[in-house]
């Protein structure tokens, strides 16, 4: 799992370790990382240079720090032999040290972009930084056509501790960030601009509160959490899930959910409801009744898509929240549960509630805006329970105050039935007994990962095609 921390918890984790080094160590712990991850860069990238020797770098310095590390990284990529060009985006307002060691090199200060520029350091804000840019730095970026831009901390202009992107701001190929990951390479439009995320060791990680903002899951987490059966196991061990999903107007999203069910750890898969018949003619191992009454025991339930908004879906919700087991509530039943807020008067058992955007603005009353993290995390407490607030960078909310944010997906999942699909498998991972949140985030992983798969096969894959990779998927953890 990996950490986020927000911008005040970075600047008093700075102070600690800055109070036992030098002036300026860390800025230069930050450039000979971000130098190094660059002279990388330039490798790779084919072109007459040979690393950094030949190439050409453009540095976009702003009035701080940041603007500070992006000259002292150009000053050792002009040792390696490239070329460089500095603009002070705001003229007078410059890191003084780091530009007089820059030019010592050999670097040259400009008023105008360059012709040509191989790699674009954007040095212009980083954590010190309101959302937006200097209108000077907006005229460089249109005139500036760089190969490849790599943003040093954050890409410049974005709202650091939301990923909020209300202004302009730099879309950067790379980021190469100091300490820790902060909440704009995970959350919203921000991260969508930060590329690929570098995360340079300065010495901070000590200093640091020890739990995050945020957490962003990995692969790692998966391997270790996922419930694979073991030699003892029988079909009941491994969990029974229940699915009140479908209707006979919509029999897809019960076969979606059941298939997404299917895909995951649980042992036994039972539907309820009116399309058995359907749901049995393409998954003949799932058990079909009528209703959540008449289904037996379940060790979880999923309610919601393709229900319906009616009389008979209120029915089944009312079932299914007055069993004293886990369950998720998806697309109809969050309506229905927005319309009658008071039908969890008395659940105790855990509850995950899967909205997208309107879903979450008819349980909240407002729409979760650009603050997704914070969104999502009111709800949880305000319900009492965990929201998985779907979108790219889906965000994991628990009532405890655990938010993750999903970093796997895909722009492929944007297509009608994928959510019945992601219900069904946090539905399987909640009878085999894995805590609410824990489900969620890893139900959002997997099913992002399946899409990326797909993705990488078939342009506009559809739901149904993410869920036959999933068990691929999800086996290869395994391996
Ligand atoms: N923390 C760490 O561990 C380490 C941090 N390090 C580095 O320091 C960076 C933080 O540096 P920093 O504090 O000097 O702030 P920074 O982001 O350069 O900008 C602040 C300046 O920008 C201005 N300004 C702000 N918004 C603006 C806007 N929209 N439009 C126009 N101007 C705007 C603002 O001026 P103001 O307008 O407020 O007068 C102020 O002058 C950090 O990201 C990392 O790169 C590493 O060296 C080592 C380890
Ligand atoms: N642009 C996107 N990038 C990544 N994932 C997306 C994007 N748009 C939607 N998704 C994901 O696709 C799924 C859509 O779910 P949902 O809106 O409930 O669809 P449906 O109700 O049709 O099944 C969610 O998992 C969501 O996170
Ligand atoms: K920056």
């Amino acid at each position: 799992m990996h950490g986020v921390w927000r911008t005040a918890a970075v600047r008093r984790a700075e102070a600690e370790l800055m109070r036992g080094l030098p002036p300026l160590a860390l800025m230069h712990r930050a450039a000979a990382g971000l130098a190094a991850t660059c002279t990388q860069l330039l490798r790779a990238m084919p072109g007459k240079h040979a690393g950094a020797y030949g190439a050409h770098i453009t540095v976009l310095a702003g009035p701080g720090d940041n603007g500070g590390d992006a000259l002292l990284a150009a000053e050792r990529l002009i040792r390696q032999g490239a070329q460089a060009t500095a603009i002070a985006v705001m003229g007078e307002r410059v890191h003084r040290q780091a530009l007089r060691a820059f030019r010592d090199a050999g670097g040259r200060l400009a008023t105008t972009a360059p012709t040509h520029t191989d790699l674009l350091i954007d040095g212009i804000i980083g954590i010190g930084g309101r959302p937006g840019l200097p209108e000077r730095a907006v005229q460089l970026l249109e005139t500036i056509h760089p190969r490849l831009t790599v943003a040093v901390d954050v890409p410049s202009g974005v709202d650091v501790d939301t990923g909020a992107v209300p202004g302009p701001a730099v879309n950067a190929d790379v980021t190469v960030t100091f300490g820790c990951r902060k909440p704009a390479h995970v959350l919203g439009d921000a991260a969508l601009r930060t590329g690929y995320l570098d995360l340079i060791d300065i010495g901070l990680g000590p200093y640091l509160e020890c739990e995050g903002y945020l957490q962003v899951p990995t692969l790692d987490d998966m391997i270790e959490q996922w419930p694979f059966p073991d030699e003892l196991d029988d079909k009941y061990t491994r969990g029974v899930v229940g699915i009140a999903a479908g209707s006979a107007e919509y029999p897809g999203a019960a076969i979606l959910a059941t298939a997404g069910a299917l895909s995951g750890p649980a042992g036994y898969v039972r539907y309820a409801g009116a399309a058995k018949a359907q749901v049995h003619n393409h998954h003949p191992e799932v058990v079909g009744t009528d209703s959540v009454a008449t289904a037996g025991r379940t060790q979880s339930w999923l309610i919601g898509p393709g229900s319906g908004t009616g009389e008979a879906t209120a029915h089944e919700l009312k079932q299914v929240l007055a069993r004293p087991v886990p369950a998720v509530l998806d697309a109809d039943a969050i309506t229905l549960l927005a319309q009658s807020p008071h039908l969890l008067a008395n659940r105790e058992a855990p509850l995950v509630l899967t909205p997208h955007d309107r879903e979450f603005e008819r349980l909240y009353g407002t729409a979760p805006g650009d603050r997704r993290a914070e969104a999502a995390m009111a709800l949880a407490k305000r319900l009492h329970c965990t929201v998985l607030l779907k979108g790219h960078h889906t965000i994991v909310a628990d009532s405890d105050g655990t938010v993750y944010v999903n970093p796997t997906g895909h722009p492929a999942l944007a297509t009608a039935g994928t959510g019945d699909v992601l219900a069904g498998l946090v539905a399987s991972l909640l009878a085999a007994g894995i805590p609410a949140a824990r489900a969620a985030m890893m139900g959002a992983f997997m099913h992002g990962m399946a899409a990326r798969a797909v993705a990488s096969e078939i342009v506009s894959p559809v739901a149904s095609q993410i869920a036959a990779e999933l068990p691929g998927t999800i086996g290869a953890l395994n391996d």
